[in-house]
């Protein structure tokens, strides 16, 4: 079994365990008395230039742990005023460290949009995402039939959020494309064998008509990166390792951005 098969699996159980305590019916009726309408996920992403996403992550299955000390409401304000556009916010608790709390907590202190990172295997990932504050949701093609794509697309769009639908290879962005993605995240990490690879995002770039939002996830590591990525239309690019275990965020950032604050449009 590879391991997002396994923490896909691992996910199903833990959700069980969670409708247990509150069930679907509760959770779609605390959603009815939410009155905050999250920030657009797709607005933010979808601006001329390069969008520049940064991720919350304290550790992971590949790098094991990045961030021993994890000031994630402070983070997220570093990255909110270097000039990130949008947050992906890890929520799975068992392989990445992460916790429905950190986002919550993030929401409130935050105006960008943020992303609920987790590994989204049913409707009911979606519901809690909304009660959590989440602007957009993750959708892994390789862990879900393109039908269930399209549904729980349906569903984050119905309660007003964007949903990020996650390919590796040809077959998963069609499989995106064919569910009506808006958003499609290309992974550079072959999440099988952890190899990543920068070309892949490019060789699938003009697979995505121009009005998809299209991004470049994992390994981007220097200037050089983004500006190959942003020469090939990519328009948003996934950071997390890399701002993860930087000091300076801001400056981090301005250096993947080529030493300035306005080529590639990263926001002041
Ligand atoms: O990175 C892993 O170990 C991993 C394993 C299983 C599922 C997902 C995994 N990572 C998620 C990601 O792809 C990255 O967190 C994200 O794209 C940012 O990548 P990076 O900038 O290289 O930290």
């Amino acid at each position: 079994m590879n391991i997002l098969d396994e923490i896909a699996g691992r996910t199903r159980e833990r959700i069980q365990e969670e409708k247990r305590k509150q069930s679907l019916l509760d959770l779609k009726y605390r959603i009815r008395e939410q009155e905050r309408q999250a920030p657009s996920f797709y607005g933010a992403l979808a601006a001329p230039g390069m969008s520049y996403i940064c991720e919350l992550k304290k550790a992971s299955p590949s790098k094991g742990l990045i961030a021993p000390d994890y000031p994630y409401v402070e983070l997220a304000r570093e990255y909110e005023a270097a000039g990130a556009s949008a947050i992906f916010c890890l929520t799975e608790p068992y392989y990445f460290q992460g916790a429905d709390r950190y986002l919550q907590e993030v929401v409130q202190n935050v105006s960008i949009p943020i992303l609920r990172k987790d590994f989204t295997v049913d409707e009911y990932m979606i519901y809690q995402a909304k009660e959590l504050g989440a602007s957009a949701v993750l959708l892994i093609c390789a862990i879900l039939e393109e039908a269930q794509v399209r549904e729980y697309r349906q569903i984050a769009e119905e309660l007003g959020l964007d949903a990020l639908v996650e390919a590796h290879d040809e077959r998963e962005v069609e499989m995106a494309l064919n569910a009506g993605a808006r958003i499609v995240g290309v992974n550079n990490r072959d999440l099988r064998t952890f190899e990543v690879n920068m070309q892949n995002s490019i060789r699938l770039r003009n697979m995505a008509p121009r009005d998809v939002v299209f991004i470049s996830e994992s390994g981007i590591k220097g200037f050089e990166d983004i500006r190959v990525l942003y020469e090939n239309d990519v328009d948003a690019v996934l950071i997390g390792e890399t701002l993860m275990r930087s000091h300076d965020k801001g400056e981090a950032l301005r250096q993947l951005n080529g030493g300035t604050l306005e080529q590639l449009r990263l926001a002041v």
